[in-house]
């Protein structure tokens, strides 16, 4: 198996706080990770590292073959997909959805005065009627609900094929119905054939598609558990995470919370 990213001892220091402390972590080709932990764990600040975005204090880095820090990471970013609020924010929302999800072909924000092709055209069609939004395109990217605007998110970073895909908090925000619209979209992706290797960053083990394979367990900066979900992810591990005593059920390939 081929491992996607690489990470040994990465500790991220800013003044005398340790976001991130001595993180060993491998993500193969075929893994969908989710990361889970309470606010102000280091979950962002993982997946910045994971999008070429963050170099840490010390460790090391490696990611899709290349060791960051000796690799232009521009040419790395392409290759990566990644959705977070963020950069939600940075969507031009004057601008049609099928042309926010076609631009990002060519690593821009906002249409400009690219030319695209009728193939990227048809492959931003494609991509929006897989996440059930098809009939969007045409819409103004604005007027969208938010878990509408949190599918076109995913559609784009799924626009370049990229071979690494990280989704922070994807379904923050959204309301019963919409959560559980995205949490099959992204299971469906997680399956499908020739998907990307995942990583997705949540609080709430609620959201966790099926067809996720492995989950790494973070509290302040440091790795609580991480492998295969069904060893990594126990009432234990979950309550030791997140420091109060929690139940958890896993029910027809969903987990459930609760304390007690
Ligand atoms: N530049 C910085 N300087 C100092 N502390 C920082 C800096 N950036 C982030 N932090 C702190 O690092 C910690 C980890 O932040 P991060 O955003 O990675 O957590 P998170 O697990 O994603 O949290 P949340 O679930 O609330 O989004 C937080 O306590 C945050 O305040």
């Amino acid at each position: 198996m081929t491992a996607v990213a690489e990470l040994a001892g990465v500790t991220i220091v800013r003044g005398d706080s340790r976001l991130l402390d001595g993180i060993d972590w491998t993500i193969d080709e075929t893994d969908r990770w989710v990361v889970i932990g309470p606010n102000g764990a280091g979950k962002t600040t993982l997946l910045q590292v994971l999008a070429a975005q963050l170099h840490p204090t010390t460790g090391v880095v490696g990611l899709l073959g290349e060791v960051l820090g000796a690799v232009d990471v521009f040419e790395l970013r392409p290759r990566i997909g990644l959705t977070s609020a963020a950069l939600a924010d940075k969507l031009p929302r004057a601008e049609a959805v099928s042309d926010v999800v076609v631009s990002a072909s060519y690593a821009v924000l906002g249409r400009w005065n690219e030319e695209y092709d009728e193939l990227d055209h048809q492959r931003a069609k494609e991509l929006l009627t897989e996440l059930g939004i098809g009939h969007l395109a045409d819409r103004t990217f604005g007027t969208l609900s938010e878990g509408e605007r949190k599918r076109v998110q995913i559609a784009r970073a799924l626009m370049t094929d990229p071979e690494l895909m990280l989704l922070d908090e994807p379904a923050a925000g959204l309301d019963l119905s919409g959560r559980e619209q995205l949490v099959r979209s992204l299971s469906s992706i997680a399956t499908a054939e020739g998907a990307p290797s995942m990583v997705l960053v949540t609080h709430h083990v609620e959201e966790i598609p099926p067809g996720f394979t492995h989950a790494l367990l973070l509290k302040r900066g440091r790795t609580v558990a991480a492998g295969p979900i069904a060893q990594a992810l126990t009432a234990e591990t979950l309550s030791e995470t997140f420091e109060m005593p929690l139940a958890l059920d896993h029910v027809a390939g969903r987990y459930t919370a609760r304390a007690f």
